[in-house]
């Protein structure tokens, strides 16, 4: 068994008639990067907000390290909240020294501690600037500064890369992976999958306030179907139509692209292709995150219609 981090176990909620959690279950572990995709409305904000306890849960209970949350791990908690939250006329440098203090942290160590990640995020240079005057993006890294501040056991980040331009999104994933090596789980919802495959361990694909799939790309992968590219520059039009199991997808000059059905012999499709003539490539095609997201989620459309 691994060692328990953060678990979210059968959480639900609602909003007056809106169900907006059902049974919602995962855990993050300590060092591990969960990626916490899903449409909009699908829960996400709703699941880290009860994990920070700001929001109350009808039923279920979330954990830290085995045991059930308290007011106290909620302290070690780093979280950055969609709203952001952070005082528009305070300085950058003063606000994060404020809120490492609230944390528990001795003065001293606050202000280190907020010089250290201001220089961390390439925000020094605006430590005596009010929030308010800096860009979005700016804003934003001084916002993961707030949730880093009091060097935080769990980090919980609704959309951190949001608006992020890709020299932030680099300092931005580098901070998490850094945290993560430091034995932390880190959490983050994201609708930027191509950045989610690459950059977390696990992944789990919520849908209607209800966890739908979870486990690595390899593994949401393993649960999907398997796709073919053949490059066979002088097969005919309809070459492998009428092979067993085999689903033609589309061809694009010589490729053409094909769906095995669960049991389909991808040898008969080589013979097959080599019958036509010559074949440049033959090659498994590894479905992206955004492809497993959008088949778990019209899965669930075509069984609700
Ligand atoms: N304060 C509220 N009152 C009523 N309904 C709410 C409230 N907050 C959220 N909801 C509803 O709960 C559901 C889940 O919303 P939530 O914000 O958790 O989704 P999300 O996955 O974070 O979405 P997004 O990707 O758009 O940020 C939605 O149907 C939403 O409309």
């Amino acid at each position: 068994m691994p060692e328990p981090g953060l678990e979210i176990d059968g959480i639900s909620k609602r909003y007056g008639a809106v169900v907006a959690l059902e049974k919602m279950t995962f855990d993050v572990r300590p060092g591990e990067l969960f990626g916490f995709v899903g449409s909009n409305g699908a829960g996400k904000t709703t699941t880290m907000r009860i994990a920070l306890g700001v929001l109350s849960a009808d039923a279920g209970q979330v954990r830290y390290a085995g045991e059930p949350i308290t007011h106290e791990t909620r302290r070690q908690i780093g979280y950055m909240p969609e709203e952001r939250g952070l005082y528009p006329k305070m300085k950058v440098g003063e606000q994060l020294t404020y809120l490492a203090r609230l944390h528990g942290m001795p003065a001293a160590a606050a202000k280190a501690s907020s010089e250290r990640w201001t220089e961390r995020l390439g925000v020094a240079a605006r430590r005596d600037d009010e929030v308010q005057k800096l860009s979005l993006g700016n804003q934003q890294r001084v916002q993961l500064a707030a949730a880093l501040v009091h060097e935080p056991r769990i980090l919980v980040l609704d959309e951190p890369f949001s608006g992020l331009d890709p020299v932030a999104v680099d300092v931005m994933s580098d901070v998490l992976k850094e945290k993560a090596a430091e034995g932390v789980p880190v959490v983050f919802s994201s609708h930027q999958l191509d950045l989610v495959e690459r950059l977390c361990d696990r992944i789990g694909i919520v849908r209607s306030g209800r966890m739908e799939a979870s486990g690595t790309v390899a593994e949401l992968r393993a649960g999907g179907t398997t796709r073919l590219l053949v490059d066979a520059p002088e097969a005919p039009e309809n070459w492998a139509a009428g092979l067993s199991g085999v689903t033609v997808i589309g061809r694009r000059g010589a490729v053409t692209e094909l769906e095995l059905a669960d049991g389909a012999d991808d040898q008969a499709v080589l013979r097959a292709a080599l019958a036509t003539g010559p074949v440049r490539e033959f090659a498994r095609k590894l479905p992206s995150l955004t492809e497993l997201f959008r088949s778990v989620v019209s899965e669930h459309q075509e069984a609700a219609a």
